[in-house]
């Protein structure tokens, strides 16, 4: 059956062109995203959701989602998804990080000459027929200092405008490095300083628990007297009412903001005020970066719910389509490895170690853990993925030891998962035979070679003669056909294990049989 995708919010027609060249089932519903409710109803009918802002992803939204594997973001910020909420769930979350950010700064680079020159409300009065030539008197950008609060994508693109604008640009951002700071022609200063300095305040950065109000009463206090500000990053960077008193008392001369920390915003504390510009979050509205991300978005969820591919997700270890058909039978063994490894641990796991071996040792191993963890945890936990895996193992305390050596033994790639318990640590190896299909190779160092069946019976016993002939006849009589018995032992009389596929299932009472044949240590079930 086709993937199929809901588009909540308006995006380009390239979107759902894309979608249905790749045979992704499309359903574009731009209004949705404003009606949470009918969004709720039928939100377990699809795949794939594709958004911009108006769309709140929640958590009580994602409890509808049955049916949900990724969620794509048209844009940059990802403050109206509940990334932990999609997460537990299993849910990827993407975004195209670039597709909007020269649209962005430009519309920045547009609200500072806007409040520089007056411009919205010199038009609003030369329309209304006042010719008010003495009003309006700016102020020229030459050699004036802006000030960047965030310098990443769309910080880094306003100063190389503003230096080529003959600016003097100042950035506080934490993550900025002198190297970067440097080459895009800025001068790295702390927080203070860029607001004692600034003439200009142009803000980039996501709205976090340390961004929110970055601009407070306080910060707005310590600006040079007659500052800018522009905001065309988040509403919440800075305090509206504080800047609305400070607007009031002429402290800040005039400020331009994009967007609001209530939107759509039909009031706002900034409203009203002369030396106010505001635009309705439209930092991504022009026709080149809708149609970036817009293509970008269909083609990156397109990828993954039809090849595997991931990209740009925020929750998940990224898989190109390129490695995505090299990697895939591995993924496939690094679950099933992982999954034998959890049906045969009934205690607490306290920690798992993953070595890779060979080839595969120089592949996308973060892909291949989350494969593996998803493999350990799910005879627990049914709905966990490869989304979910890494943070259910680390709220559990799951330690996870990662060895890399690419140096071969006798096969190209070996992957081996040790679960560590209280009592013992146990290890399961295999490998990606030519035909593309996973082996198991060893088992706590016992050599095997086994393919990965539907229905499995693991023994270990100790290697005395009968057993294997006791074992098919107890089988034999209760009518269960043996598909393949592989087997391995340390040593004449030591330990040995028998992996047995089984056409059916083995049920409790028959393992109980099993268990009690002379020698045998453990028996167990296992499905693949
Ligand atoms: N108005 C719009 O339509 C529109 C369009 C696109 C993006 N945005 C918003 O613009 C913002 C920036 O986007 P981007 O692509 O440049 O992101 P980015 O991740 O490339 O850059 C953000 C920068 O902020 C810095 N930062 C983080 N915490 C900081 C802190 N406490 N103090 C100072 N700097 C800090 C980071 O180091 C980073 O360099 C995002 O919030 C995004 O949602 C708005
Ligand atoms: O973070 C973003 O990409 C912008 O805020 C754009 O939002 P929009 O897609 O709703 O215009």
């Amino acid at each position: 059956m086709a993937p199929r995708v809901l588009i909540s919010d308006s995006l380009s027609p390239t979107a759902v062109q894309i979608f249905k060249d790749r045979g992704v089932e499309v359903d574009y519903q731009p209004n949705l995203g404003k009606d949470k409710e009918k969004l709720a109803e039928i939100i377990g009918n699809y795949d794939g959701l594709a958004i911009r802002s108006a769309t709140k992803v929640t958590a009580k939204l994602l409890e509808k989602a049955t049916r949900l594997k990724v969620v794509g973001r048209a844009g940059i910020g990802v403050d109206n998804v509940e990334i932990p909420a999609a997460t537990a769930k299993g849910i990827i979350v993407m975004n195209t990080p670039f597709g909007n950010s020269i649209t962005t700064a430009e519309h920045a680079i547009a609200l500072m000459f806007a409040l520089a020159r007056e411009i919205p409300a010199a038009d609003a009065s030369t329309q209304a027929g006042k010719w008010e030539k003495n009003k309006f008197m700016g102020v020229e950008i030459t050699a004036k200092t802006l000030g960047v609060i965030g310098c990443g994508n769309i910080g880094g693109i306003v100063a190389d405008r503003a230096v080529g604008l003959k600016m003097r640009v100042i950035a506080f951002d934490p993550f900025l490095s002198p190297e970067r700071a440097i080459e895009i022609g800025v001068e790295k200063v702390e927080l203070e300083e860029l607001l004692r300095r600034a003439d200009f305040i142009t803000l980039h950065t996501p709205l976090t628990e340390k961004t929110r109000n970055i601009l407070s009463a306080e910060a707005i206090a310590k600006c040079k007297k007659g500052v800018r500000i522009i905001n065309c990053a988040r509403g919440g960077l800075v305090d509206e009412v504080a800047l609305r008193a400070a607007l009031d008392s002429g402290h800040v001369a005039g400020a331009a903001f994009d967007v609001f920390v209530e939107e759509p915003a039909t009031t706002n504390p900034l409203f009203g005020h002369p030396n106010v510009v505001c635009t309705p979050h439209l930092g991504a509205s022009t026709t080149e970066a809708q149609e970036n991300v817009a293509l970008q978005v269909a083609e990156q969820m397109a990828d993954y719910l039809v090849k595997g591919a991931v990209s740009n997700a925020l929750n998940m270890p990224s898989i190109t389509a390129e490695e995505a058909p090299r990697l895939t039978p591995f993924v496939k063994l690094a679950e099933m490895i992982g999954s034998f490894a959890g049906q045969l641990t009934d205690t607490d796991i306290t920690g798992i170690r993953l070595e890779y071996e060979g080839d595969v040792a120089t592949m996308n191993t973060r892909a291949l853990t989350a494969a593996a963890l998803t493999g350990v945890l799910k005879p627990q936990l049914e709905t966990v993925n490869m989304v979910s895996a890494p943070a259910v193992a680390k709220e559990r305390g799951l330690g996870v030891e990662e060895v890399r050596r690419e140096e071969q033994g006798t096969f190209d790639s070996v992957f081996r998962l040790t679960v560590k318990t209280a009592k013992q640590e146990r290890s399961v190896a295999g490998t990606v035979f030519a035909d593309g299909k996973p082996r198991i190779v060893e088992i706590k160092g016992i050599q095997m070679d086994a393919e990965f069946q539907p229905s499995m019976l693991y023994v270990t016993n100790k290697d005395k003669p009968g057993f294997i002939g006791r074992l098919g006849t107890l089988l034999g009589d209760a009518g269960i056909n043996i598909a393949t018995f592989a087997l391995g032992r340390q040593a004449a009389g030591e330990d040995a294990i028998a992996l047995v596929a089984i056409d059916g299932a083995v049920d409790a009472d028959l393992l109980d049989k099993v268990q009690a044949l002379p020698n045998v240590v453990q028996a167990k079930r296992l499905r693949f």
